[in-house]
């Protein structure tokens, strides 16, 4: 069960087999009968594997994989509208997985909202009513102020009688978001939700997810093939690959320590300077005298760099709020900053 008051989603010992005999196979597969050998000897999928994960209250937690990796089926098991083949998802001490069908819809509309990647708005309601939807079918008799006050905090103030059809894939999306949080459910899944943008509106609502989040602190569960999008919103990272579980830690975690081969290849390209943070490549301050130059514990390699270059400085004490976290030099910083796999290809 899972710590009492915590409100963390546990997904313990989680496996899906697709398939008409699904039951029948599990044991092969959890004796190591590979997706491979389950597909050509029997005709089933192995949609994931021995999936264990804590997703964290009010934190977001990125399920990361490139396509087929099982991201989508690991969401639609924390709302109940996927039954695995064996193991539980565990929500303030209910397993999802054994809820009656009532417990169930009562746990999908009370505890989850969706945002979809193809924002799937009503396209003959307005704005308004879009957002109003899920409270308009509860009864909720102050649907449309608590829609009014979501369509302003996205930014869409003024479009409240606009139709779908008239709005940018960006501004449809945000309703999507405004929708999701009128719900005041605590948990918001979002299956690939800004996929479908292009590149800068899809930084945009990055960030308005980001801002929004600092005050909302919602449980959420972020799917994207995208290590980028992954790097910027998550606060913990899974990722998939095959349905099995590869690597589960913090950006740093991923970038800097690669748990594998597997991904190592998958963060090659990423700009490690816009992702590690000064605190993760600190020194211990030892006793000689501090460096006066002060920068941020969580300030990304490439903005301390210049910051230190600009102000003349080698050495900056690496501080959170008043705490002294260690002591940064530029080398370190740009050993940092290079990929070890480059480095070692030069040499
Ligand atoms: N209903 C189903 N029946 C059979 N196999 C399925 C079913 N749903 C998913 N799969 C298989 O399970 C595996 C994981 O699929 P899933 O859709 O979860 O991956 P994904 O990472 O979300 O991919 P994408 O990014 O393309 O949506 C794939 O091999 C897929 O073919």
């Amino acid at each position: 069960m899972n710590k009492a008051g915590t409100h963390d989603i546990e997904i313990r010992d989680l496996y899906k087999i697709f398939g008409p005999d699904a039951h029948r196979h599990i044991d092969a597969v959890k004796d190591g009968l590979t997706k491979a050998e389950l597909n050509d000897r029997h005709n089933h999928v192995l949609g994931l594997h021995d999936i264990n994960l804590t997703i964290p209250h009010g934190r977001i937690t990125v399920i990361m994989g490139l396509s087929g990796s099982g991201k989508s089926t690991l969401i639609r098991h924390i709302n109940g509208l996927i039954r695995p083949t064996a193991g539980q998802v565990l929500y303030d001490g209910l397993d999802v997985v054994t809820m009656t069908p009532a417990q169930l819809r009562d746990f999908r509309r009370q505890k989850t909202a969706m945002v979809f990647q193809k924002f799937a708005l009503l396209p003959h309601r307005t704005v308004l009513r879009n957002v109003a939807y899920g409270l308009d079918i509860r009864g909720i008799a102050e649907a449309e102020k608590r829609a009014r006050h979501w369509i302003g905090r996205v930014g869409l103030e003024g479009y409240e009688d606009y139709y779908p059809r008239q709005l940018s894939g960006g501004m449809q999306q945000r309703v999507g978001l405004a929708r999701a949080l009128a719900n005041d459910a605590e948990i918001l899944l979002m299956d690939e939700a800004f996929s479908a943008l292009d590149p800068l509106i899809r930084m945009d609502m990055q960030s308005i997810l980001l801002e929004l989040q600092q005050e909302l602190r919602k449980t959420i569960i972020f799917i994207t093939h995208d290590l980028d999008e992954a790097l910027r919103l998550g606060d913990k990272i899974a990722v998939l690959r095959d349905g099995a579980m590869e690597q589960v830690g913090n950006g740093q975690d991923i970038v800097l320590r690669p748990a594998n081969a597997y991904i190592a290849e998958f963060v090659r390209e990423v700009n490690r300077g816009r992702i590690i943070e000064a605190r993760t490549i600190a020194a211990p301050a030892t006793g000689e005298r501090l460096p006066e130059f002060t920068v941020k514990a969580r300030s990304k390699l490439d903005l301390v760099a210049r910051r230190m270059t600009k102000a003349g400085v080698s050495h900056a004490q690496v501080r959170d709020g008043d705490v002294l976290v260690g002591i940064i030099d530029l080398p370190s910083i740009l050993e940092a900053m290079v990929n070890p796999a480059d480095a070692a290809s030069d040499d």
